[in-house]
């Protein structure tokens, strides 16, 4: 049995695995630019976080029905749960939907019939978080959620994702405060390309709970220390880092640092069919190569748990700590 460990940082868009997005392709009669998986596999070599979404948005064509986006959840829960995934919080990005004309219903809807059985189908709970793409405009952003008003009952959280250097958080100040009026949580991408700059103003300007990413806070030992003492959790992806080539090799990755320092890291997949593993696969690649001991590896997924929003759940996150500290690694 793997470790029980919380997903924090997971784009459903990115574990549409090939298989499925031909299977996709041909149930709705969407002709991809690739002769078959294998081929589509030989693109998954990217130099930097734009060359994946470029790959990363091109694919999303093939999602057009609420069933292929129930599809595409439940193939991931399964995926997570044989992963040790007890609870997963999911990222989702309707703005590269809507542009296609796929309906903010259709996406949302979708999701939840997979998300609303979850926990007999996989035993995971789940919550969703709608992202907006900062390489959008801030009113497409605003007009983002006000599409979202009629769902706002499966939706727990706003994030910011896709492009970062050149689109700050505070392009976003106006939405992130209609959203916690809106008593959505909120997080963000920071510090992945990005500057420690884009953390702080984050933290400050949009009131973020969780960094996405978080990696560059490294360079700013004051932002290092803030962090730490405010116990802002930071959801850490490994593989994800080596792949987009925001660390040279996984053996450079700063994570042992990171925890180190006294910071509340977690580890998540990102997208993982694009980057080679799902979340028990980054465990293990950070046990293996960057040596983290077994007391490591509890911290991490301990801090999985604190780091989630489950407030409106105490017990359960009561339940799945004792799991945690229950586990035994032989
Ligand atoms: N790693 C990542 N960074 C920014 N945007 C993303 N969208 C999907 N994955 C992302
Ligand atoms: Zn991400």
């Amino acid at each position: 049995m793997p470790l029980p460990k919380a997903e924090l940082h997971l784009h459903v868009e990115g574990t549409l695995e090939p298989e499925l997005a031909f299977e996709l392709a041909a149930r709705n009669g969407v002709t991809l630019p690739y002769a078959d998986t294998e081929e589509l596999r030989k693109a998954y070599e990217f130099e930097d976080l734009q060359s994946f979404l470029n790959l990363y948005y091109e694919l999303m064509a093939v999602l057009r029905t609420e069933q292929d986006f129930a599809d595409l959840a439940n193939a991931y829960l399964a995926r997570a749960a044989a992963q040790g995934v007890r609870h997963a919080e999911i990222f989702f990005d309707p703005q590269a939907h809507l542009a296609r004309g796929v309906s903010m219903g259709t996406v949302v809807e979708g999701l939840w019939r997979a998300l609303g059985s979850s926990e007999e189908n996989h035993g995971i709970s789940t919550k969703l978080i709608m992202c907006f793409l900062r390489d959008e405009s801030a009113e497409s952003a605003l007009e983002t959620l006000r599409a979202a008003t009629p769902y706002l009952d499966r939706i727990t959280g706003v994030g910011l994702d896709s492009a970062e250097v050149g689109h700050p958080p505070v392009k976003f100040r106006e939405v992130y405060e209609a959203a916690a009026a809106l008593g959505l949580r909120r997080v963000a991408h920071a510090g992945e390309e990005g500057p420690p700059e884009y953390i702080t103003e984050a933290l400050d300007v949009l009131g973020v709970e969780r960094v996405d990413h978080g990696l560059r806070c490294m360079e700013d030992p004051a932002l290092v220390e803030r962090l730490v003492r405010e116990r802002i959790p930071l959801t850490v992806c490994p593989l994800s880092n080596v792949r987009l080539r925001t660390v040279d090799t996984l053996a450079d990755h700063p994570l042992p640092a990171m925890l180190d320092a006294g910071l509340m890291c977690t580890v998540n997949s990102d997208d993982p069919a694009y980057f080679g593993g799902y979340a028990g696969d980054n465990f293990t690649a950070v046990h293996r190569t960057l040596g983290l001991s077994e007391d490591r590896l509890r911290e991490l997924a301990r801090n999985s748990f604190l780091a989630s929003f489950l407030e409106d759940d105490e017990e359960r996150r009561a339940r799945y700590l004792a799991e945690v500290e229950a586990y035994d690694f032989l």
